[in-house]
């Protein structure tokens, strides 16, 4: 990846926290899946969120976008209460599947480019330098030469790099990306370890949902461990043992059909909320 993103923008020490989640509790209908959750991620921080299947770790990168509502607790996004909080332009959000480009014929462009629709002003058209990023962020992820083709002939690794780069398009400067390796081969899990080392690098913060820590293990430098909705574990990133570690090893468990819009409500932007 040879672009530079100016999305890095307050690295200093004196930076608030890029999310402070304080005795955060959630439910759905009722049940429990957040039960008291305290973690605080510095700005320029990698940090992975790990935990067996329904431990709460995408319900944990919802609430942090306001997706999800907190029953009770709080959470703070640089600085700023999420209730308050206005600035989306500085959140990418990497959702789990591919979903803008499954019920339309977009090309890798148009979904790249859809990652700028918050920092422009209604109705503004792109600008140059908008579709510079375009052409940067398409590049970072080593996908420059698709950028005409439709998302539908890529691959689901390739189009992993696509929601990647969707979200540095609107050059943010915290990503929350959720299962970034899931279901990606190992040539497409190096090429976004690549990528998410790059963001490190030039000071971004970044959050992201793993099942294990694979290829990213050199990038992550903080691990939190969620189990029943509870932090179990906030350090070191644990070692990798087993099949699990090996480059390449896919889980297998359940997820929504990538799809079914009701099945992903982080596409349809709730208010306040700018996934
Ligand atoms: N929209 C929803 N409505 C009702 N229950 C939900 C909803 N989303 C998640 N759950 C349940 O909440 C629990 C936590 O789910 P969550 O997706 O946050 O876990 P996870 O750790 O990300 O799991 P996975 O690793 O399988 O993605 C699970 O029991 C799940 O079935």
């Amino acid at each position: 990846m040879s672009a530079q993103f100016d999305g890095a923008r307050s690295t200093s020490p004196d930076a608030p926290a890029a999310f402070q989640i304080i005795d955060a509790h959630a439910a759905y209908d009722g049940v429990p899946v957040l039960d008291g959750v305290d973690v605080e991620i510095p700005v320029g921080r990698t940090l992975a969120v790990l935990g067996p299947n329904g431990s709460g770790k995408s319900t944990l990168m919802r609430a942090m976008l306001g997706i999800v509502p907190l029953t009770s607790g709080e959470i703070r996004v640089h600085g700023t209460p999420l209730k308050r909080f206005r600035d989306w332009r500085r959140i990418g959000y990497v959702p789990q599947r591919l979903t803008a480009g499954g019920a339309v014929p977009a090309t890798v462009r148009e979904i790249v480019a859809s990652g700028q629709v918050a920092r422009r002003r209604r109705l503004s058209l792109p600008t140059r330098a908008d579709r510079v990023a375009v052409d940067e962020a398409l590049a970072a992820v080593d996908l420059g030469d698709r950028a005409g083709d439709s998302v539908r002939e890529l691959s689901g690794g390739q189009q992993q790099r696509v929601l990647i780069a969707r979200a540095l398009a609107g050059r943010p400067d915290t990503f929350v990306m959720d299962e970034p390796m899931a279901g990606v081969d190992a040539d497409n899990q190096r090429a976004l370890a690549e990528a998410i080392s790059r963001l490190r690098d030039q000071g971004s913060t970044v959050v992201l949902v793993l099942h294990e820590l694979g290829p990213l293990e050199e990038v992550i430098d903080r691990a939190v461990v969620l189990e029943h909705g509870r932090v179990v574990h906030d350090g070191a990133p644990p070692k990798a043992t087993g099949a699990c570690a090996r480059p390449g090893h896919e889980h297998q468990h359940p997820h929504p059909d990538p799809n079914d819009p009701d099945a992903h409500p982080e596409i349809i932007p709730t208010r306040g909320a700018r996934p």
